[in-house]
């Protein structure tokens, strides 16, 4: 059966094809933001990723007509540890216009969430501001992952490396990534379920100096709290921030007090 993650990176192959014809250049770059790592490790209280999301395969449209620049101050004003800004257009209505407004607007860690397939998308994450990007183990082979962290890397990023399972957590360990997101959505069936950070976080070498980040489904405090309890340095949330009234009451709000306990 063919799954919408499937559908994305078909359609994403299509984007980098594309891109590789029109030949954007690396632009000459330092990237001087925070790093998104040094403030995370040890927190003592859980941190905010705060997304700029339009629209999803699974909800439809969020708020299409969200400003990116107002957002983004807003949520840089609330104290949010870094911003996500999808910039995959199809699936999202995000755009690599919308990181790079967003990087002349806040000085915090910038994350490019997109579906990374090519070096070629690292290069435009880069141009357009990006600190951090995002891989996703279940799209790449272990050679790819290896090869696309190592190219990031050398350029200056911090790479969110992002899993669903054990087993991915594994990969994600044998290449030395530094900062692991727990996506509590199945990509494929849309299941979001918070337990999946509670398991991962049974398991997850906290002592290794490694950081652990839950994504997706975080709707409330109770959810931030289940999370951070278990671990977590930081939640990634999308949905409920764009559909909330008051971004800066709750974001802090959701910085609850972070503990690791074994379940
Ligand atoms: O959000 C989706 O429907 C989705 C579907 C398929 C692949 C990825 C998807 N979302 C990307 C994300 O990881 C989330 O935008 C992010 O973690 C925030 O999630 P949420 O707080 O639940 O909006």
């Amino acid at each position: 059966m063919t799954t919408i993650l499937d559908k994305i990176l078909l359609e994403k192959k299509k984007q980098i094809e594309i891109m590789l014809e029109n030949d954007v250049p690396l632009q000459e770059h330092k990237i001087t933001r925070p790093s998104l790592f040094d403030q995370l490790y040890g927190t003592e209280h859980l941190q905010i990723i705060s997304e700029i999301k339009r629209a999803s395969p699974s909800k439809g449209l969020i708020a299409a007509g969200v400003n990116p620049v107002v957002l983004a101050n807003a949520y840089y004003e609330a104290g949010a540890v870094c911003i996500s800004v999808l910039t995959d257009t199809p699936f999202f209505q995000g755009s690599f216009q919308d990181l790079a407004v967003v990087s002349d607007t806040v000085p915090i860690a910038l994350l490019c969430k997109d579906f990374i397939l090519h070096k070629v998308q690292i290069d435009q994450a880069i141009n357009a501001g990006a600190s951090v990007i995002l891989l996703i183990v279940a799209a790449l082979s272990e050679k790819e992952l290896q090869n696309l962290y190592e190219y990031a890397t050398s350029e200056g990023l911090e790479v969110l490396v992002e899993i669903h399972d054990s087993i991915e957590l594994e990969t994600a360990l044998k290449m030395g990534a530094k900062l692991i997101g727990v996506n509590n959505r199945d990509l494929r069936s849309f299941e979001v379920d918070l337990s999946r950070t509670t398991e991962i976080a049974s398991i997850f070498p906290f002592h290794e100096k490694r950081v652990l980040i839950s994504e997706s489904g975080i709707r409330n405090v109770e959810d931030a709290a289940q999370v951070a309890r278990y671990g977590a340095s930081a939640v990634l949330v999308g949905e409920s921030l764009m559909k909330i009234g008051d971004v800066r009451a709750t974001i802090n709000d959701l910085k609850v007090k972070r503990g690791v306990i074994t379940p």
